[in-house]
């Protein structure tokens, strides 16, 4: 496919993507029996669609090798197209490593850091990671949504006080924490 091709498809796949999250948002919103827009109008103008190609070649010891280090999303909503062959992804649930299953042309939606701290943790970022396959390549679409907006509650109520110290949660936070090892989440904590 062509540069300009490419191009093309990824546009259009991200406003695909883009009415996804809307639908997302408002049934996240919905599911917690607040104002369907609730979370949508937290994004404000500065919402951010990034869209990555992740590419996970063969290694020959990936019992020592890992594609991508434990890791939440910056994001409020990450949306994944999965390999279609080729299983990685890894969820930690009670301290276990699960694998996600690959369901062909299903999309993984995962729920970031940005949204744990809209829902003031009612909504959890789960840890996950990218483990590497010896023979095979795997590749992987991963599109988010993310917000660089200051002042992200909706959740706070007398009985569940606010969670999260009030910074700005932008990407390059997070990934600041993240090369130093740590969640970024758990250093907004209060
Ligand atoms: O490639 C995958 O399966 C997951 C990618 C991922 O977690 C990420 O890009 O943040
Ligand atoms: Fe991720």
């Amino acid at each position: 496919m062509s540069s300009c091709c490419i191009g093309k498809v990824l546009n259009e796949y991200s406003f695909k993507i883009e009415s996804l999250n809307v639908v997302v948002l408002k049934a996240l919103a919905r599911s917690l029996n607040l104002e369907d827009d609730c979370f949508l109008n937290q994004y404000g103008k500065t919402s951010k669609i990034n869209a990555r190609f992740n590419y996970y070649p063969p290694c020959p010891c990936p019992e020592k090798v890992l594609g991508l280090k434990p890791h939440g999303d910056g994001s409020a909503i990450t949306f994944l197209l999965q390999d279609k062959e080729v299983e990685g992804l890894q969820l930690l649930k009670d301290d276990q490593w699960v694998g996600v299953p690959v369901v062909p042309d299903a999309l993984t939606i995962n729920v970031g850091d940005q949204m744990e701290i809209m829902s003031n943790g009612i909504f959890k970022s789960p840890l996950h990671r990218v483990s590497v396959d010896s023979k095979k390549e795997r590749m992987t679409v991963y599109v988010l949504h993310a917000s660089n907006r200051k002042e992200h509650w909706t959740c706070i109520t007398d009985e569940t006080p606010r969670l999260y110290k009030n910074i700005t949660f932008t990407l390059d936070f997070m990934h600041k924490n993240y090369q130093l090892g740590r969640r970024a989440n758990d250093a907004c904590k209060i």
